[in-house]
Protein backbone atom coordinates (compact mmCIF):
# COMPACT_ATOMS: atom_id res chain seq x y z
CA UNK A 1 0.00 0.00 0.00
CA UNK A 2 1.82 3.39 -0.94
CA UNK A 3 1.49 5.79 1.57
CA UNK A 4 0.24 9.54 -0.35
CA UNK A 5 2.13 11.96 -0.54
CA UNK A 6 1.38 15.75 -0.77
CA UNK A 7 3.85 17.96 -1.88
CA UNK A 8 3.52 22.15 -1.14
CA UNK A 9 6.21 23.37 -4.00
CA UNK A 10 6.76 27.13 -3.25
CA UNK A 11 8.74 27.97 -6.52
CA UNK A 12 10.40 31.58 -5.67
CA UNK A 13 7.89 33.02 -3.51
CA UNK A 14 8.08 33.81 0.27
CA UNK A 15 10.46 35.76 2.59
CA UNK A 16 11.63 34.04 5.46
CA UNK A 17 8.79 35.87 7.67
CA UNK A 18 6.39 35.02 4.80
CA UNK A 19 7.59 31.23 5.51
CA UNK A 20 7.09 31.42 8.97
CA UNK A 21 3.70 32.24 8.77
CA UNK A 22 2.72 30.03 6.15
CA UNK A 23 4.06 26.92 8.17
CA UNK A 24 3.38 28.11 11.55
CA UNK A 25 -0.30 28.33 10.55
CA UNK A 26 -0.15 25.02 8.81
CA UNK A 27 1.29 23.09 11.54
CA UNK A 28 -1.21 23.90 13.63
CA UNK A 29 -4.06 23.00 11.97
CA UNK A 30 -2.27 19.67 10.56
CA UNK A 31 -1.71 18.50 14.04
CA UNK A 32 -2.91 15.09 14.11
CA UNK A 33 -3.08 14.39 10.35
CA UNK A 34 -2.77 10.80 9.67
CA UNK A 35 -2.52 8.83 6.71
CA UNK A 36 -1.07 11.27 4.11
CA UNK A 37 2.65 12.60 4.24
CA UNK A 38 2.86 16.37 3.90
CA UNK A 39 5.92 17.51 2.42
CA UNK A 40 7.20 21.59 2.23
CA UNK A 41 9.41 22.87 -0.63
CA UNK A 42 10.14 26.76 -0.01
CA UNK A 43 13.14 28.01 -1.31
CA UNK A 44 16.72 27.71 -0.34
CA UNK A 45 17.09 30.57 1.42
CA UNK A 46 14.14 29.45 3.88
CA UNK A 47 15.26 25.99 4.11
CA UNK A 48 16.62 26.04 7.41
CA UNK A 49 14.07 27.73 9.19
CA UNK A 50 10.85 25.91 7.44
CA UNK A 51 13.08 22.98 8.96
CA UNK A 52 13.28 24.10 12.60
CA UNK A 53 9.62 24.87 12.59
CA UNK A 54 8.92 21.14 11.51
CA UNK A 55 10.53 19.86 14.19
CA UNK A 56 8.47 16.85 15.36
CA UNK A 57 5.87 17.38 13.44
CA UNK A 58 6.40 14.38 10.75
CA UNK A 59 6.38 16.68 8.46
CA UNK A 60 8.95 16.46 5.34
CA UNK A 61 11.09 19.15 4.14
CA UNK A 62 12.13 19.12 0.39
CA UNK A 63 14.27 21.62 -1.83
CA UNK A 64 13.55 22.71 -4.99
CA UNK A 65 16.72 21.41 -6.88
CA UNK A 66 20.28 20.92 -6.36
CA UNK A 67 23.77 20.23 -7.94
CA UNK A 68 25.15 17.02 -8.48
CA UNK A 69 28.25 17.70 -6.93
CA UNK A 70 29.26 17.67 -3.35
CA UNK A 71 31.44 20.58 -3.06
CA UNK A 72 33.87 22.59 -5.56
CA UNK A 73 33.57 25.97 -7.87
CA UNK A 74 30.38 26.11 -9.10
CA UNK A 75 28.99 29.45 -8.47
CA UNK A 76 25.36 29.81 -7.25
CA UNK A 77 24.40 26.01 -7.03
CA UNK A 78 23.85 24.14 -4.12
CA UNK A 79 24.85 20.55 -3.77
CA UNK A 80 23.36 17.84 -2.09
CA UNK A 81 25.68 17.31 1.04
CA UNK A 82 24.26 21.04 1.82
CA UNK A 83 20.49 20.18 1.14
CA UNK A 84 20.82 16.96 3.79
CA UNK A 85 23.03 19.45 5.96
CA UNK A 86 20.07 21.71 6.36
CA UNK A 87 18.00 18.88 6.94
CA UNK A 88 16.23 18.21 3.97
CA UNK A 89 14.38 14.88 3.13
CA UNK A 90 13.45 15.47 -0.40
CA UNK A 91 14.81 17.60 -3.59
CA UNK A 92 12.07 18.40 -6.42
CA UNK A 93 14.37 17.28 -9.59
CA UNK A 94 13.39 18.93 -13.55
CA UNK A 95 10.43 20.80 -12.96
CA UNK A 96 9.33 21.68 -16.13
CA UNK A 97 10.30 25.06 -15.06
CA UNK A 98 13.95 24.42 -14.73
CA UNK A 99 13.65 22.54 -18.41
CA UNK A 100 12.61 25.30 -19.80
CA UNK A 101 14.53 28.10 -18.37
CA UNK A 102 17.26 26.58 -17.03
CA UNK A 103 18.41 24.29 -19.58
CA UNK A 104 17.75 21.28 -17.57
CA UNK A 105 17.51 17.95 -19.64
CA UNK A 106 16.99 14.50 -19.07
CA UNK A 107 20.77 13.72 -18.77
CA UNK A 108 21.35 16.25 -16.10
CA UNK A 109 17.29 15.14 -13.89
CA UNK A 110 19.31 11.46 -13.94
CA UNK A 111 22.38 13.17 -12.58
CA UNK A 112 20.77 14.93 -9.79
CA UNK A 113 18.57 12.04 -9.09
CA UNK A 114 21.60 10.07 -8.53
CA UNK A 115 23.37 12.38 -6.39
CA UNK A 116 20.29 12.67 -3.91
CA UNK A 117 19.69 9.07 -3.32
CA UNK A 118 23.27 9.01 -3.14
CA UNK A 119 22.85 11.34 -0.09
CA UNK A 120 19.64 10.00 1.24
CA UNK A 121 17.62 12.35 0.06
CA UNK A 122 14.50 11.48 -2.09
CA UNK A 123 13.80 12.72 -5.43
CA UNK A 124 10.56 14.02 -6.67
CA UNK A 125 11.72 13.60 -10.45
CA UNK A 126 9.17 15.78 -12.54
CA UNK A 127 7.93 14.65 -16.02
CA UNK A 128 5.04 16.20 -18.24
CA UNK A 129 4.42 17.21 -21.91
CA UNK A 130 3.91 20.44 -23.46
CA UNK A 131 0.40 21.44 -25.13
CA UNK A 132 2.17 21.08 -28.62
CA UNK A 133 3.51 17.73 -27.69
CA UNK A 134 0.00 16.93 -26.42
CA UNK A 135 -1.55 18.03 -29.47
CA UNK A 136 0.47 16.21 -31.87
CA UNK A 137 -0.07 12.68 -29.79
CA UNK A 138 3.66 12.58 -28.52
CA UNK A 139 2.85 12.25 -24.90
CA UNK A 140 3.01 8.51 -24.49
CA UNK A 141 6.49 8.24 -26.25
CA UNK A 142 7.62 11.75 -24.18
CA UNK A 143 6.67 10.51 -21.18
CA UNK A 144 8.00 7.29 -21.28
CA UNK A 145 11.37 8.59 -22.48
CA UNK A 146 11.61 11.00 -19.92
CA UNK A 147 10.99 7.89 -16.79
CA UNK A 148 13.41 5.62 -18.57
CA UNK A 149 16.16 8.86 -18.80
CA UNK A 150 15.72 10.11 -15.14
CA UNK A 151 15.94 6.42 -14.03
CA UNK A 152 19.15 5.35 -15.92
CA UNK A 153 21.55 3.77 -13.51
CA UNK A 154 19.27 3.81 -10.76
CA UNK A 155 19.32 0.46 -8.34
CA UNK A 156 16.50 -1.23 -8.00
CA UNK A 157 17.13 -1.23 -4.05
CA UNK A 158 16.61 2.67 -4.31
CA UNK A 159 13.73 2.71 -6.64
CA UNK A 160 10.73 2.62 -3.67
CA UNK A 161 12.69 5.95 -2.34
CA UNK A 162 11.69 7.95 -5.83
CA UNK A 163 8.72 9.71 -6.36
CA UNK A 164 7.13 10.80 -9.60
CA UNK A 165 5.63 13.53 -10.51
CA UNK A 166 3.35 13.97 -13.45
CA UNK A 167 3.20 17.43 -14.45
CA UNK A 168 1.54 18.09 -17.72
CA UNK A 169 2.94 21.55 -18.58
CA UNK A 170 -0.34 23.35 -19.86
CA UNK A 171 -1.99 22.49 -16.61
CA UNK A 172 0.84 24.19 -14.56
CA UNK A 173 -0.03 27.71 -12.88
CA UNK A 174 -2.93 28.17 -15.62
CA UNK A 175 -6.51 26.93 -13.76
CA UNK A 176 -6.47 24.24 -16.05
CA UNK A 177 -6.00 20.96 -15.05
CA UNK A 178 -5.75 17.71 -16.77
CA UNK A 179 -8.86 15.47 -15.89
CA UNK A 180 -8.48 13.11 -13.04
CA UNK A 181 -9.04 9.92 -15.66
CA UNK A 182 -6.67 11.23 -18.02
CA UNK A 183 -4.01 11.88 -15.78
CA UNK A 184 -4.46 8.61 -14.00
CA UNK A 185 -4.16 7.31 -17.54
CA UNK A 186 -0.82 8.69 -17.92
CA UNK A 187 0.52 8.06 -14.39
CA UNK A 188 -0.69 4.41 -15.54
CA UNK A 189 2.07 4.50 -18.41
CA UNK A 190 4.91 6.02 -16.40
CA UNK A 191 3.83 3.23 -13.67
CA UNK A 192 3.95 0.85 -16.84
CA UNK A 193 7.45 2.22 -17.82
CA UNK A 194 8.94 1.04 -14.50
CA UNK A 195 7.70 -1.97 -14.73
CA UNK A 196 9.66 -2.36 -17.79
CA UNK A 197 12.84 -1.35 -16.15
CA UNK A 198 12.51 -3.02 -12.69
CA UNK A 199 9.20 -5.64 -12.55
CA UNK A 200 6.16 -5.35 -11.60
CA UNK A 201 6.42 -5.37 -7.60
CA UNK A 202 8.77 -2.49 -7.57
CA UNK A 203 6.86 -0.30 -9.71
CA UNK A 204 3.38 -1.11 -7.49
CA UNK A 205 6.10 0.69 -4.52
CA UNK A 206 6.81 4.06 -6.33
CA UNK A 207 4.72 6.74 -5.79
CA UNK A 208 3.45 8.91 -8.94
CA UNK A 209 1.72 12.59 -7.80
CA UNK A 210 -0.27 14.58 -10.29
CA UNK A 211 0.91 18.33 -10.46
CA UNK A 212 -1.18 21.03 -12.15
CA UNK A 213 -3.57 23.43 -11.02
CA UNK A 214 -4.37 21.18 -8.44
CA UNK A 215 -6.77 23.22 -5.98
CA UNK A 216 -9.04 22.07 -2.78
CA UNK A 217 -11.92 21.66 -5.57
CA UNK A 218 -10.38 19.14 -7.72
CA UNK A 219 -7.80 17.03 -5.39
CA UNK A 220 -10.34 14.61 -4.17
CA UNK A 221 -10.92 13.34 -8.23
CA UNK A 222 -7.39 12.87 -8.65
CA UNK A 223 -6.75 11.41 -5.16
CA UNK A 224 -9.53 8.92 -6.03
CA UNK A 225 -7.55 7.63 -9.24
CA UNK A 226 -5.99 4.01 -8.37
CA UNK A 227 -2.82 4.94 -9.64
CA UNK A 228 -2.24 8.73 -8.33
CA UNK A 229 -0.73 8.62 -4.97
CA UNK A 230 -0.84 12.59 -4.37
CA UNK A 231 0.10 15.89 -5.51
CA UNK A 232 3.12 18.62 -6.26
CA UNK A 233 1.20 21.67 -5.44
CA UNK A 234 2.39 24.94 -6.73
CA UNK A 235 0.12 28.11 -6.22
CA UNK A 236 -2.73 26.40 -3.84
CA UNK A 237 0.54 25.59 -1.21
CA UNK A 238 1.32 29.21 -0.49
CA UNK A 239 -1.53 29.90 1.61
CA UNK A 240 -2.48 28.19 4.84
CA UNK A 241 -6.53 27.73 4.07
CA UNK A 242 -5.94 26.27 0.79
CA UNK A 243 -2.98 23.98 1.39
CA UNK A 244 -5.12 22.58 4.21
CA UNK A 245 -7.90 21.97 2.31
CA UNK A 246 -6.21 19.80 -0.11
CA UNK A 247 -3.62 17.49 2.57
CA UNK A 248 -7.14 17.18 4.34
CA UNK A 249 -8.93 16.31 0.84
O1 LIG B 1 5.25 22.09 -8.83
C1 LIG B 1 4.06 22.43 -8.93
C2 LIG B 1 3.43 22.56 -10.22
O2 LIG B 1 4.23 23.22 -11.12
C3 LIG B 1 2.00 22.95 -10.22
O3 LIG B 1 1.83 24.33 -10.05
P1 LIG B 1 0.35 24.90 -9.90
O4 LIG B 1 -0.30 24.09 -8.80
O5 LIG B 1 0.51 26.33 -9.53
O6 LIG B 1 -0.34 24.68 -11.21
Amino acid sequence: MRKPIIAGNWKMYKTIPEAKELVKGLVTKLAGLDGVEVVFCPPFTALSTVKELLQGTGHGLGAQDLYWKEQGAFTGEVSPLMLKDVGCDYVIIGHSERREHFGETDQTVNQKAKAALAHGIKPIICVGESLAQREAGETSALIKGQTEKALAEIAPSELPKVVIAYEPIWAIGTGRSSTAKDANEVIGLIRKTIAGMYGHDLAEQVRIQYGGSVKPENVKEYMEQPEIDGALVGGASLEVESFFRIVNY
